[in-house]
């Protein structure tokens, strides 16, 4: 695959701390073309059933029992909904396209790998977490509150790095998803070769090199003319793939290439066959290590949200994450393996309620039933990282051990499997019909979409709030104004 140095990048806007100077490498290629715009309609299939979801610019989710999903198409209203027996991906774009017209060209198709992206120094450890905690998708500050975002990072980012640093030192020094992500784009270009489709690959990360708008820049270089979008979470969350999908919304605004190019994002696609075999497979595997493995507990282990994401902005991630479970258990049962299982949610960070049950708790609650033998299975990621290597392989390993669970394993992540590649590549090759010009669409903010009583309380005591903190210095004084920002922000999530 080619690397490209993209140095010249400019980075200023997106207001990201870059941690260090330089170039840096931003990799891959192939040819296509979208519009990404400010609202997604998605069907969720769960167990076969399509759940319709009204994702809105910023990710957010709704139920939409009422929303009429494949209407006809309005003038100037792209609607792109590619659906195969296993990938959901329906994106909704309005307005003018302007620019780009892709027939007049030779096609060169594009595929845009979306991850988190980590530290690959401890050096790179603080203003990594700042880039994440500046995120409103992550940091989720009422309206009002926006101002603070960026103070706010940097507080808990400089709070929160000692203990992350440690976490990283653990695993070598570093995050190992630049290097993963970077060879599944090799490996999905050789596969896309294989199926008769030559195409660039780009990787986008959310918080640390090579970022999503160097990945964009290139894109817009090399001149592709359709381009596939393909976040590396299996599942669909605000705080991942949605975040990751609003910034490019943000690019698609603002420039006209973008605006006019045809575009396909596959949302989710945990429940692809192939996804869901390449589990299973993994989970066979590791399961045959075992003296007993019909004995064996069959743990699976998600990372977590907070719970209000789920509850209250309509995150899809718990349900897609617990049809995604049933789906790999209904393959394991198919093939014979009839194990026990369960699903837990780890890496919460602070004391606010993340989705239940917590690994730590579960792991200790089965060792005191008796469980013997536990094969742990991370589910939200396709890649080794800090939570695979030292959360489940180190912290969890132990507690389960001194809760009375003898024999341990762990299913590696799906990384390069060949079946899983190779499945990426069909799901990339079945979006690419669907990619449809992205127009700008005045983007919804994600308040507009709450209720009215619901903005209307938060804006209440929000004032209430931003009176006593922030405009009532002879009631607090400084010291106390920061300890009440720190208490009621930063305590919280360090
Ligand atoms: C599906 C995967 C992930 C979800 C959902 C997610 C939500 C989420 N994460 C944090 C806070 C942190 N995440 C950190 C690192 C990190 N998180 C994921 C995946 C998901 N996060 C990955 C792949 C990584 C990178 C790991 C690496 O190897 O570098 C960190 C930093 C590490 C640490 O200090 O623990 C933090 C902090 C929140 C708050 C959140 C949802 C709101
Ligand atoms: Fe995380």
């Amino acid at each position: 695959m080619e690397c490209v140095r993209s140095g010249a990048l400019d980075l200023g806007r997106s207001g990201k701390f870059l941690g260090k100077s330089g170039s840096t490498t931003s990799c891959g290629k192939v040819r296509c073309s979208t519009n990404l715009a400010g609202s997604t309609k998605c069907e969720q299939n769960l167990h076969g059933k399509v759940k319709p979801l009204l994702l809105s610019a910023s990710g957010k989710a709704r139920g939409t029992s009422g929303l009429v999903h494949r209407s006809p198409v309005p003038k100037h209203q792209h609607h792109l909904s590619v659906r195969s027996t296993s990938t959901d991906v329906c994106t909704t774009f309005d307005e003018d396209v302007k620019g780009v017209s892709s027939h007049a060209v030779e096609e060169k198709v594009g595929v845009l790998l979306l991850n988190l992206g980590g530290p690959e120094t401890l050096n790179d450890v603080q203003p990594f977490l700042f880039n994440l905690f500046a995120d409103p998708d992550i940091i989720r500050l009422p309206r009002l509150f926006r101002f603070l975002q960026r103070p706010l990072a940097k507080l808990i980012s400089t709070f929160r790095a000692p203990k992350s640093k440690e976490g990283y030192a653990s695993i070598g020094g570093g995050s190992p998803l630049r290097k993963i992500t970077d060879e599944q784009a090799n490996a999905l270009k050789v596969a896309l070769k294989s199926k008769n489709l030559e195409a660039d690959i780009y990787v986008g990360m959310r918080y640390w090199y090579p970022f999503t708008e160097e990945a964009i820049d290139q894109i817009k270089k090399d001149k592709i003319t359709k381009l596939v979008v393909l976040p590396l979470y299996p599942q669909y969350s605000i705080s991942t793939s949605g975040s990751s999908i609003r910034v490019l919304q943000n690019i698609v605004k603002e420039d006209p290439y973008f605006a006019g190019l045809p575009i396909s994002i596959i949302e989710s696609w945990y429940q692809r066959e192939g996804y869901v075999k390449s589990m299973a497979d993994l989970i066979e595997k590791e399961l045959s290590v075992f003296t007993n493995p019909e004995e064996v507990m069959i743990f699976f282990s998600a990372h977590g949200v907070p719970l209000t994401y789920v509850k209250d902005a309509g995150d899809p991630y718990r349900d897609q994450m617990e049809d995604c479970i049933a789906l790999i258990m209904e393959e394991l049962k198919s093939r014979g393996t009839l194990n026990d299982h369960t699903l837990a949610y780890q890496s919460r960070v602070g004391p606010v309620q993340w989705l239940k049950p917590y690994t730590d708790e579960v792991l200790v609650e089965l060792g005191q039933k008796g469980v013997k033998s536990l094969l742990a299975v991370p589910v939200s990621f396709v890649s080794e990282h800090i939570e695979t290597l030292e959360e489940i392989d180190m912290e969890y390993r132990e507690l389960a051990l001194e809760s009375g669970i003898e024999n341990w394993g762990r299913v590696p992540a799906l990384g390069c499997t060949s079946s899983f590649i190779s499945d990426l590549a069909d799901a990339v090759v079945e979006a690419l019909p669907s990619a449809s010009a992205m127009a700008t669409r005045k983007v919804k903010d994600t308040d507009s979409d709450m209720d009215m009583m619901h903005y209307l309380t938060k804006m209440f005591f929000g004032s209430v709030l931003a009176f006593f903190l922030l405009l009532s210095p002879r009631i607090i004084s400084g010291r106390e104004r920061k300890a009440r920002v720190f208490f009621t922000y930063v305590l919280p999530i360090t």
